[in-house]
């Protein structure tokens, strides 16, 4: 299998990486190119053993899937560059918020088939949660082999294609939502009594095994609350104090800004 991304960066060597470490497709296999940055293209070669070519002929002949991993606002870019040269083989991944797979294929005048995923960056511990729709004329096969390479990332959820703008708030921003979140926490926590390295220290483990509380645990979230909090107790405290402020309409209004950013990005 022949697998070429156009853009090599955050979220495309999240993916590539996932797929080779899992084993599931050879470095070898994978063709990278990006706009400009032949250092990194170098680099990943050394490393991960990645083909790269600036050539579009080469790159597209005989590739199977033809991830599209540059940002929205460089896709007309992208687009001069494929346009003239995909053939029928090519299927096409994109994942660019935003951008409708109807927009996709008129820019690209093409009538192949087109997935559109949305990834996050957990891809890298392949922890991501992939929301995935196809265009109609997609095979079921095709639509397995690329399950396939999405298992090896993470789980994937196939979702009507207008419920992409959802996952992409939920999930695609979601791991920067929550750091954010955690770098709060290690604000106020430095403005206790212990040093800010023991601060870091304490507070990433903190993360990591409440995580993996949520993984091996078969309660729910309130019932694993309730189990740290005792009457009369410092967590009832601290949580009492933050009943005072409203933090799901905090939520409420980031998820619906990123939704409705999803939505202007494609237009
Ligand atoms: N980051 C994330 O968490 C997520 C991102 N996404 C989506 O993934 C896409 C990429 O995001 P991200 O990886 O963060 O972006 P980055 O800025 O990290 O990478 C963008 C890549 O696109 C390349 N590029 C730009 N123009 C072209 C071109 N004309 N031809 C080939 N390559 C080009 C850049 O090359 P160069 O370095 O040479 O300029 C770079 O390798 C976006 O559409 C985003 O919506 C989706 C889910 C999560
Ligand atoms: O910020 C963005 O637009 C992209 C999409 C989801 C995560 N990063």
């Amino acid at each position: 299998m022949k697998i070429v991304f156009y853009g090599s960066g955050n979220m495309a060597s999240a993916i590539f990486t996932g797929l080779i470490e899992s084993n599931t497709v050879k470095g070898e296999d994978i063709y990278l190119t990006n706009r400009s940055d032949i250092e990194e293209l170098k680099r990943l070669n050394s490393t991960l053993n990645t083909q790269y070519s600036y050539d579009d002929v080469e790159l597209l002949s005989n590739a199977d899937f033809v991830f599209l991993a540059v940002k929205p606002h460089d896709f007309d870019s992208l687009v001069e560059r494929i346009q003239p040269h995909h053939n029928a083989h090519n299927k096409f991944v994109s994942m660019m918020a935003g951008v409708p797979i109807n927009q996709i294929k008129t820019k690209l005048q093409t009538s192949n088939p087109v997935a559109r995923i949305m990834p996050n960056t957990n891809a890298h511990v392949q922890q991501s949660v992939t929301g995935i729709s196809f265009s109609d004329n997609f095979e079921e096969s095709d639509k397995q082999l690329l399950f396939d390479l999405l298992d090896a990332f993470g789980t994937s959820i196939e979702v009507e294609e207008d419920s992409l703008h959802d996952v992409t708030a939920i999930t695609g921003s979601g791991p920067a939502f929550l750091y954010y979140m955690y770098e709060q926490y290690i604000n106020a926590a430095n403005q206790l009594g212990l040093s800010h390295e023991d601060t870091d220290i304490a507070v990433r483990k903190l993360i990591i095994g409440t995580a993996r509380m949520l993984e091996n645990s078969e309660l729910s979230l309130d019932q694993l609350r309730e189990n740290i909090t005792s009457k009369g107790g410092t967590t009832k405290a601290g949580l009492d104090a933050l009943a005072k402020h409203p933090i799901e309409a905090i939520f409420v209004d980031c998820l619906n800004e990123a939704l409705n950013r999803s939505k202007e990005l494609g237009k």
